[in-house]
């Protein structure tokens, strides 16, 4: 058994409601250092809204978060900076090519650049992207833009990693070395915490699964379980069944 790790990341009740009800109400959620804590959910369940909310790109009404202990209203710039995350639109300036977006995102993220080149250079082989860093983002297919925007979340080696759905559009070879890389990373003392449709992905990878549903957490699944997907089906089907209508 994994002996108990800090918590890089810890929200506390955290609830964000929109007009017309849908959002989150009252997320509970740690990611510790060392671990690959999944979120699944149906569509609309409120994954993106809860990394959003976990990131600072959007405020809750409720509820706190901690980064490194931290409340993130007042997590220093450092702190941030040993952040990796992809959330929605992978980071991309469109005429700029792969290896200078690379360069951009190792910059924004306090990376010195003498040391910059070289791990972009890195990022470039992680994400079999090296016959692309001379290519403008614009050109690049919807496969390799996500490839581009994940080695710019990943290649700083952050201490809190948050991806959001990651392999969508990722081709079979992409999802090998995504998976690569977010276990190596979680292997050298790194939280992970990553979104995803794809049970079988995340039996793969998943120390951890936790289970959303119109906005809230109802349960978790054993990744080495037999059929995550039956039991996902049953929590989901349950609380659909017992909650009360709006
Ligand atoms: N800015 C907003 N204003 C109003 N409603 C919103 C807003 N953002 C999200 N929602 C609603 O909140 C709910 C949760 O959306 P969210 O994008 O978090 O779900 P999700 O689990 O990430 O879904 P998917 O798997 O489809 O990406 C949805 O009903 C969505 O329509």
């Amino acid at each position: 058994m994994k002996a108990v790790r800090r918590a890089v990341l810890e929200a506390r009740a955290i609830a964000r409601e929109f007009p017309g009800g849908a959002g989150v109400r009252g997320i509970d959620l740690t990611v510790a250092a060392g671990e690959i804590h999944a979120v699944v959910g149906l569509n609309g369940a409120g994954k993106t809204t809860l990394m959003r909310l976990l990131l600072g790109m959007l405020r809750p009404q409720a509820g706190t978060v901690r980064l490194d202990g931290v409340e993130i209203a007042d997590a220093a710039p450092q702190a941030w900076a040993g952040v990796g995350h992809l959330v929605e639109h992978p980071l991309a300036y469109p005429e700029l090519d792969v290896r200078s977006n690379l360069l951009v995102s190792a910059r924004l993220h306090g990376i010195p650049r003498e040391r910059a080149e070289a791990l972009v250079a890195r990022a470039l082989a992680e994400f079999d992207l090296e016959r692309y860093a001379r290519v403008r983002a614009s050109r690049l297919s919807l496969g390799n833009r996500q490839r581009v925007g994940l080695a710019g979340a990943l290649q700083h080696d952050p201490g809190l990693i948050v991806l959001d759905e990651p392999t969508n559009a990722l081709d079979p070879a992409g999802v090998i070395l995504l998976r690569e890389a977010l276990l190596r990373r979680a292997g050298a003392g790194a939280g992970v915490l990553v979104s995803s449709h794809h049970l079988d992905e995340v039996a793969r990878i998943a120390d951890r699964v936790t289970v959303v549903n119109a906005g809230r957490v109802i349960g978790n699944l054993d990744p080495a379980g037999v059929d995550l997907e039956r039991a996902f089906f049953a929590l989901v089907h349950a609380d659909d069944v017992e909650r009360p209508r709006a």
